[in-house]
């Protein structure tokens, strides 16, 4: 790893507070009737429910929701027994994982115990907290008593993520590989590096698959696996011992068809794969570092299927695909254990989603790249927002039908539909634009360049790679702020910096900006102050003469003037009348757009078709179908006051201009939301489910709904996004945080490409 990459990592950690993780409160505790209800007296009563019904808990308690991810430490990742402590950022960031892909609550564990016996006792006693239990990174062949015992103890799920997580991605690469190279499955022979947890387990399952026991050959540390062997041998290896005269994984590798590493970094040599058979399956899973990288594998097997662990070359198999959503799918059924048909019906859903049309959306949502299902994308990525509604209702339904569903779903295909939606809410909103800005990183102009919030942007966005930063200010100034920050960007290496009183461009930019205001009133010693003085006028002026992609402005002063000289220095795109204004927030419901909230004061209906176009075509760079309510004090018709009615005829002329956008209105604010209402209400609504883009009838109405919503909710907002304009041009509010300048850098690096 680079010491860059370290540092980032430790910064990453520790600020603005130590660890990934915190809990949070579900429930009001405001007042005393609170109190009252969360605690004693009224808690008693949640408490006699159970104790009279265990499975009410899943009704009064967060417990159907919570995983333990439990480890004692000996072999984390694959740095080793580095111990509990050592390896609690690793579990945290399972958490983190477990909550972010599938909305899953984790209580991280770490266990100062080496002896099995022990460390069974103590988890089985941690029954009663969990829903579930992960176990994590514990050595081999521990792990193997410390789950099977496990399992029979406890009526909740036990899974060994690196077992059985491994297991079940491993093997639907390995038969998407296989269909890719047309090989069948009873045929081929596999070897493999690593005899420990996660190699068993993937022979074990692949075996059940179809691959015959005899064509397989394990090595570890010792070399080949063959009955008799003394070396570090137990029964668990020793299950796949094979009778053979070699000894080595170089001899063992030849005419072999799929190698499997999971072992240690460095294991298998190039000049050994020449000797595999005719399009070999390479597989080198060690972390971080993998048994081969993979640009040495592909120049001695140009012919080779290539997958490692990690995240920066293609076909990533890693357990990340699957733990989430296994569990999702075990824990809404309330599944009492993980069996064969689950683990067996994940792995046929993960190679079947490589295989279904990849949607425009996910494609946006890897900043367009070629997603087709072949030797570079076996299996999905961690990323694809659909793995959640296919893997887990995968999961659940082999459950019920295998028995073990204690709450068996009703209705598969609404289960499928509630998850479609609690996958857009879980933090990744930003995702797709972060990765559509990385293709082809933009010059973004900061106006502010000065402040403090721009230069750790400056330095994000660069080691995000989605923007060139200019930076506007003073040399000084720059320098002392990026010492106190502790920053390590550098102008000319890292960022472009233009200091406005010392600009070798000044006689190009003034005439240019000259240019475009001379009918405004403006006389050109006026022009030649604003260059010198209004650093919003210069950014824009840059991005004008195409000096800059993007401009971001607004960290101080009111956003009528910088807007005032966006307007004059960029205006209108070509066939646009007028711009507008879009502000967003990340909700526990999903992202929700917001328009005009501060350019157009008092729209007409006219106004109002361009601004639902140009934000729903905004909404589509998050990787989002659009869902417009048009909002009014009116529902439906129900008054013909003129707001009402601009609604109404809003709604007319986009049915006409726009007849596949999924627009509704005029309607309350609440139908907005609730489906059900709305449909009882108006059955013949064009909208379905929650909408997403909300365009209210005047910019008093957004800009109040906005704040009110902002301050109400803990979700991440951003914005205001401003929309129309000839080049993309942002103008966001002092009030900004950093992480929501970032946000805006991206986007304004997406606008600019
Ligand atoms: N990509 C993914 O999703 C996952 C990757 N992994 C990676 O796989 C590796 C193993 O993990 P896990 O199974 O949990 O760990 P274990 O400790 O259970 O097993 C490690 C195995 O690798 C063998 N081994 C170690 N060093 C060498 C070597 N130099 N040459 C040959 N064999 C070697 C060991 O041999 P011996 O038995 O003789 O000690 C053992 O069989 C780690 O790097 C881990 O990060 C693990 C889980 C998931
Ligand atoms: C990915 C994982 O769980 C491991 O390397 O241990
Ligand atoms: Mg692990």
């Amino acid at each position: 790893m680079s010491e860059d990459l370290d540092q980032s990592a430790l910064d990453y950690h520790r600020y603005p507070k130590p660890g990934k993780l915190a809990i949070k409160a579900t429930k009001p505790l405001a007042n005393q009737r609170d109190l009252a209800l969360a605690y004693s007296p009224g808690v008693a009563a949640a408490c006699r429910e159970i104790e009279q019904d265990p499975l009410t808990a899943s009704l009064y308690t967060a417990r159907s929701n919570l995983v333990g991810v439990i480890t004692n430490g000996t072999a984390v990742l694959g740095l080793g027994a580095i111990g509990g402590l050592a390896s609690k950022p690793v579990m945290e960031g399972k958490a983190v994982l477990f909550k972010q892909f599938a909305d899953i609550d984790v209580f991280d564990i770490e266990i100062d115990e080496r002896d099995p016996e022990k460390l069974i006792e103590t988890i089985a006693r941690l029954e009663p907290t969990f829903g579930g239990i992960n176990l994590e990174d514990i050595k081999a062949p521990d792990c193997f008593i410390v789950e099977r015992a496990l399992k029979e103890r406890m009526k909740i799920p036990v899974f060994h993520d690196d077992q059985h997580g491994t297991a079940i991605v491993v093997s639907a690469a390995i038969l998407n590989g296989l269909r890719v190279v047309g090989k069948d499955i009873g045929q081929v022979r596999l070897v493999t590096a690593g005899a420990g947890a996660a190699a068993l387990a993937c022979v074990d399952l692949l075996v059940a698959l179809g691959l015959s026991k005899e064509n397989v050959t394990l090595t570890d540390i010792a070399g080949v696996v063959y009955p008799g062997r003394l070396e570090v041998m137990d029964p668990y290896k020793g299950r796949y011992a094979r009778d053979t005269e070699m000894r080595t994984l170089e001899e063992a590798i030849v005419g072999a068809d799929i190698f499997l590493g999971l072992s240690a970094a460095g294991v298998l040599k190039p000049e050994w794969l020449i000797r595999m058979a005719d399009h070999p399956i390479v597989m080198a899973l060690a972390n971080p570092e993998p048994e081969i990288m993979p640009d040495l594998a592909r120049a001695a097997r140009p012919d080779a299927i290539i997958a490692t662990g990690r995240s920066d070359y293609p076909n990533q198999v890693n357990n990340v695909l699957c733990f989430p959503f296994i569990f999702r799918g075990a824990l809404d059924c309330g599944a009492s254990e993980i069996n064969e048909a689950m683990k067996v019906a994940c792995v046929r859903a993960i190679a079947d989603l490589a295989m279904a049309e990849p949607s425009d959306i996910v494609r946006a949502a890897y900043g367009g790249d070629q997603l087709q299902f072949g030797p570079e994308y076996l299996i999905p990525r961690p990323f694809d927002r659909r793995l959640m509604e296919h893997l887990a209702p995968a999961v659940a339904q082999a459950a019920m039908e295998s028995g073990v569903a204690t709450r068996p779903i009703a209705d598969l295909d609404a289960y499928r539909q509630s998850l479609h939606t609690r996958a857009y809410r879980t933090g990744m909103t930003m995702k797709p634009v972060f990765d559509q800005a990385r293709t082809a990183p933009k010059r973004v102009v900061f106006a502010e360049g000065e402040d403090e919030r721009v230069l750790q942007v400056a330095q994000q966005a660069i080691a995000e790679g989605i923007a060139r930063p200019i930076l506007i200010g003073r040399t000084e100034i720059i320098a002392s702020r990026l010492g106190t920050l502790g920053l390590s960007i550098r102008p000319g290496r890292d960022f472009d910096l233009v200091v406005p009183s010392d600009n070798p461009n000044f006689e190009h930019y003034w005439h240019a900006f000259y240019d475009r205001v001379k009918r405004r009133g403006y006389a050109p010693d006026e022009v030649r102050k604003y260059i010198r003085n209004d650093t919003t006028v210069l950014a824009a002026t840059m991005v004008r003469v195409g000096d800059a992609d993007a401009m971001i402005c607004g960290i101080v002063g009111r956003y009528s003037r910088h807007f005032k000289h966006v307007e004059e220095v960029i205006g209108a795109a070509p066939g646009v009348r007028r711009l507008t204004a879009m502000s967003a927030l990340v909700l526990p419901g999903g992202p929700l757009f917001m328009a005009d909230t501060y350019v157009q004061v008092d729209p007409t209906a006219e106004d109002l078709v361009e601004i639902t176009r140009l934000c729903a075509a905004e909404v589509r760079c998050f990787g989002l179908v659009p869902k417009v309510a048009l909002l009014s004090h009116s529902n439906f018709g129900s008054h013909d006051s003129p707001a009402a009615t601009k609604m109404h005829e809003a709604l007319r002329l986009l049915r006409e201009l726009e007849p596949e956008l999924e627009v509704e209105g005029e309607m309350h604010a609440n139908l907005a939301f609730d489906a059900a209402v709305r449909q009882a209400r108006f059955p013949e609504s064009r909208l379905t489910g929650r909408a997403n883009l909300l365009i209210m009838p005047n910019q008093d109405a957004a800009n109040i709904a906005f704040n009110l919503l902002r301050t109400m909710n803990e979700g991440a907002s951003f914005g205001p996004m401003l929309l129309g304009t000839d080049r993309a041009a942002h103008i966001v509010t002092p009030s900004t945080s950093v992480r929501g300048l970032l946000n805006m850098t991206a986007i304004a690096a997406v606008q600019a490409g």
